[in-house]
């Protein structure tokens, strides 16, 4: 299998094989713990008009996101796994809109299958990749510049059999990370050091998030 690290808000074409975008801190977390929780499907989209415009659709989708990470006006929830958590979101919609994870993912076609991750969820992603046996595996660090998303691209690589780093070194990157210091710092009460605590925990069983292109790109949580 060859293992491909990239990073940024264009994943490079990956026609025949699995593409896997990576937001830790914090689309993808937030995700995990929708599903979790009980939602039925994520819609990502590009911008808060467009998030009104598919509710219009979908009346009773819930809108999560943030535009600088703070909580975007008339959307339900921040970009926050904690306040997903603490929310009855199942069987509910929801459309989501985020600076990194949500980007790349809109831009990550063409690949053979994609797949959205975090570091709660990368031991069964990458058993859900190892099950599809692909040639070759792109993992994207959606984070243009930061340290979390390459740190659990380089620990699903370890799990891949490619070369990387341990739980324990993505868990300490995350919690290293840049982006990670305005949620300690306690400077805006919708930052939370409770995110990154969730954030920068590993699930050894949990399940993997999987893109479908329905009428509109979808994630979807796969039976783990
Ligand atoms: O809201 C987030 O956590 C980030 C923005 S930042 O990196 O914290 O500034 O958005 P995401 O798309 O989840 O990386
Ligand atoms: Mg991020």
């Amino acid at each position: 299998m060859i293992i491909q690290i990239a990073q940024g808000h264009q994943p490079p074409p990956n026609p025949d094989g699995v593409t896997v975008v990576i937001d830790v801190i914090r689309a993808f977390t937030t995700s995990f713990y929708a599903f979790r929780g009980g939602a039925s499907r994520i819609l990502p989209v590009p911008d808060p008009q467009a998030a009104f415009a598919l509710r219009e659709r979908y009346p009773d989708a819930l809108l999560a996101g943030e535009i600088d990470a703070l909580p975007i006006e008339g959307f339900q929830f921040g970009n926050s796994p904690w306040e997903i958590s603490q929310a009855n979101v199942r069987g509910r919609t929801l459309i989501m809109r985020t600076t990194n994870g949500v980007t790349a993912t809109l831009n990550a076609r063409p690949c053979a299958a994609l797949f959205v991750a975090a570091l709660v969820n990368a031991a069964a992603t990458a058993r859900a990749i190892k099950k599809l046996v692909p040639e070759k595996v792109v993992l994207v660090a959606s984070h243009p510049t930061g340290d979390e998303d390459v740190a659990c691209a380089e620990y699903i690589s370890h799990l891949l059999g490619g070369s990387g780093i341990t739980q324990d070194e993505a868990i300490a990157r995350t919690r290293n990370a840049r982006a990670a210091q305005k949620f300690y710092a306690g400077t805006h009460p919708r930052l939370r050091a409770v995110d990154i605590d969730m954030a920068a925990q590993c699930e050894a069983e949990g399940f993997a998030m999987r893109v479908a292109d329905d009428d509109e790109l979808t994630i979807q949580a796969l039976p783990a």
